[in-house]
């Protein structure tokens, strides 16, 4: 008897595909420049799966945004907006965005011929959660993440807490904040590293009140100091909606990093502020900034490293 994954990859016989990650969280990626490849949510699962399947944490599909709804709205309002992300997490969701996932992207255009990027220069990518621009830097890429936000913007505003989140291996509810960065995350801060290692994110962390679209909920950890030589430094786990626990997540890094500076900020003056952040994650670092943008909103960049690892055609049985 086949199993069901099995089943799903026979469908797709004949399939071309190719493996990446940034910083350890890892995508399956597909190229479909006309839309006309068809990957049902079940199916989504059968690749990402990692025993049966060629295993990630998500399913990169790369389509020209008139080839998709989604994708010819964007276009419509930023014409730059040639191709489009189309993201879903390992169980087959759509997720709005991914940072790690969006440099990966374009390091696979590239690596398909479909652009060019010189080391410097910046290319507009559809997301569901708006345009993107990502940037060729000399050890990977920084993407323009957007605003942020805080989800539940008043209890966020007085007490700079808005959630209780409980998980295994912690022993109380611990208070947390919920940052939108085009997709949901709630933050928790823990005391140290202990805590931090202690952690089983084996099972979806408990979130009181759930953020109305679900949450990813990292788990972080100041360095001490916070703050050094202007740069500012935290680790981070995180266990991703729609996938469980994984290596990193850039859109996490994001709301971690506004979520520290906002609790840092009633700590003192100058000390705990920066506009640089690094973020430890179990599958290495990447870099936060705030940036100025033309819409008068602050903007947060993130920086990392993209990789192609392999490539391959799906066998079938
Ligand atoms: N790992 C990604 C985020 C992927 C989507 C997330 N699981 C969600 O459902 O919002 C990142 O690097 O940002």
């Amino acid at each position: 008897m086949t199993s069901a994954p099995q089943h799903e990859l026979n469908q797709l016989a004949g399939l071309a595909f190719a493996k990446g990650h940034g910083t350890g969280n890892d995508f399956v990626l597909v190229d479909d420049p006309r839309g006309e490849i068809t990957i049902g949510v079940s199916a989504v699962a059968a690749l990402c799966d990692r025993h049966q399947g060629i295993g990630g944490d998500g399913l990169i599909r790369a389509v020209r945004s008139d080839s998709i709804p989604e994708g010819a709205a964007i276009l419509s309002a930023d014409e730059r907006a040639e191709w489009f992300m189309d993201y879903r997490n390992g169980d087959g969701s759509i997720a709005e965005m991914c940072g790690n996932g969006v440099r990966v992207f374009v390091d696979f255009l590239i690596a398909q011929g479909h652009v060019t990027l010189e080391h410097g220069d910046a290319l507009t990518i559809g997301t569901r959660a708006g345009v993107k621009q990502v940037a060729r830097t000399d050890n990977g890429y920084a993407v323009d993440m957007g605003p942020w936000e805080f989800v539940f913007p008043e209890a966020a505003q007085e007490k700079a807490i808005d959630s209780l989140v409980q998980t295994r291996g912690l022993d109380v509810n611990r208070p947390a904040l919920s940052v939108s960065m085009g997709n949901p995350h709630t933050v928790v801060a823990l005391a140290d590293d202990d805590e931090l290692k202690e952690l089983d994110l084996t099972h979806i962390p408990s979130v009181r009140p759930v953020p109305p679209q679900g949450t990813n909920v990292e788990f972080v950890v100041p360095s001490e100091p916070l703050v050094t030589d202007g740069v500012g430094n935290i680790s981070m786990r995180v266990h991703e909606r729609g996938v469980g626990e994984t290596q990193s997540c850039g859109t996490g890094a994001c709301a971690a990093v506004v979520a520290t500076r906002r609790w840092a900020a009633g700590d003192g003056p100058d000390q705990h502020q920066a506009d640089e952040w690094n973020v430890q994650v179990p599958g290495g670092t990447v870099v936060v900034k705030f940036i100025p943008s033309p819409d008068g909103r602050e903007h947060v960049e993130l920086s990392g490293p993209a990789q192609i690892v392999a490539r391959g055609v799906i066998a079938g049985a």
